[in-house]
C-alpha cells in the first residue's frame, strides 16, 4: 500500500466517539480524512472536525464531516497532520502546501498532535526542505531583502503565473533555502519578532505522536516524550 495512505488510515484509529478533530492538510493528511470520512458513513463514527485549509475544508464537507471553526471549540482533543521534514528530536518544517499558519493555530489548541509521514520526511538536521515563512504583502520585498542579508536565501513562491502564491489569508510565503538550520529554536526566535512576518513554518515542541510508514517495517508509531 501507498506509504501515505498506510499512514494516514492508521491515525485514524486514534480518532474516537465524539471527538474534536484538528483536520491536517496535504496529500498524506487526505487519507486520513478520506478514512474519518469512511468510519462514519460504515461504523457510524460522530466527530466534529476543524480544518485547517479551504482545501481540507472543501474534502471534509463533502464527505459530510459536520465542521466548526477554530473560534467556535473550547479545545481540540487531537489533530493529525503532515509534515515536510522531521528531525530526530521530533520537531518538524510544514507549510510546503502553504497552509502552516491555519495548521499553527489549530495544533496549539490541540491537547494532541499526530503527525504522519512516509519515511523520506524523516532527517536528522531541519533544512534540507526549504523553510515557509508567511508575510503579509505589504513590506514583502523589505523582508526579502531583510532575510538576503542574512544569507537565508529567500524566495517568494509563485504561481505558475509568476504572480505570488496567495495563502488561504490572502498573505504571500517566503520560502527560505537553508540547506541546514543549526539551532532551530534560534531561528523560530527571530522570525517570531520580525514585524510583517505572520507566522513561520518551523513547529517545535508540537507532535505528540509521530506515525511513520516505512516500506520494510510497516508503520511505525512513535510517542514523543518531552
Ligand atoms: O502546508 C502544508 C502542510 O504543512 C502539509 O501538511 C505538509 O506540506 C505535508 O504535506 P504532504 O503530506 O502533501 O507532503
Amino acid at each position: 500500500m501507498n506509504l501515505k495512505k498506510m499512514v494516514g488510515i492508521e491515525s485514524a484509529k486514534y480518532v474516537k466517539d465524539g471527538m474534536t478533530v484538528g483536520l491536517g492538510t496535504g496529500s498524506t493528511a487526505f487519507f486520513m480524512v478520506e478514512e474519518i470520512g469512511r468510519r462514519m458513513r460504515e461504523e457510524g463514527l460522530s466527530i466534529t472536525g476543524v480544518t485547517t485549509s479551504n482545501a481540507t475544508e472543501k474534502q471534509a464537507s463533502e464527505l459530510g464531516i459536520p465542521l466548526k471553526s477554530i473560534d467556535e471549540v473550547d479545545h481540540v482533543d487531537v489533530t493529525i497532520d503532515g509534515a515536510d521534514e522531521i528531525s530526530n528530536d521530533y520537531h518538524g518544517i510544514k507549510g510546503g502546501g502553504a497552509a502552516l499558519l491555519f495548521e499553527k493555530i489549530v495544533a496549539t489548541y490541540s491537547n494532541k498532535t499526530i503527525w504522519i509521514v512516509d519515511e523520506s520526511k524523516m532527517v536528522e538536521h531541519l533544512g534540507a526542505f526549504p523553510l515557509p515563512v508567511e508575510v503579509i504583502p505589504y513590506g514583502s520585498d523589505q523582508l526579502v531583502r531583510l532575510f538576503n542579508s542574512k544569507g537565508y536565501n529567500p524566495k517568494i513562491r509563485r504561481q505558475d503565473n509568476g504572480n505570488p502564491l496567495l495563502t488561504d489569508s490572502k498573505n504571500y510565503i517566503i520560502d527560505l533555502y537553508l540547506e541546514k538550520i543549526e539551532n532551530p529554536k534560534d531561528l523560530a526566535t527571530w522570525l517570531d519578532h520580525q514585524v510583517g512576518v505572520v507566522e513561520h513554518g518551523l513547529f517545535l515542541d508540537m507532535a505528540t505522536t509521530v506515525i511513520i510508514g516505512t516500506s520494510d517495517k510497516g508503520v511505525q508509531t512513535i510517542e514523543v516524550s518531552r
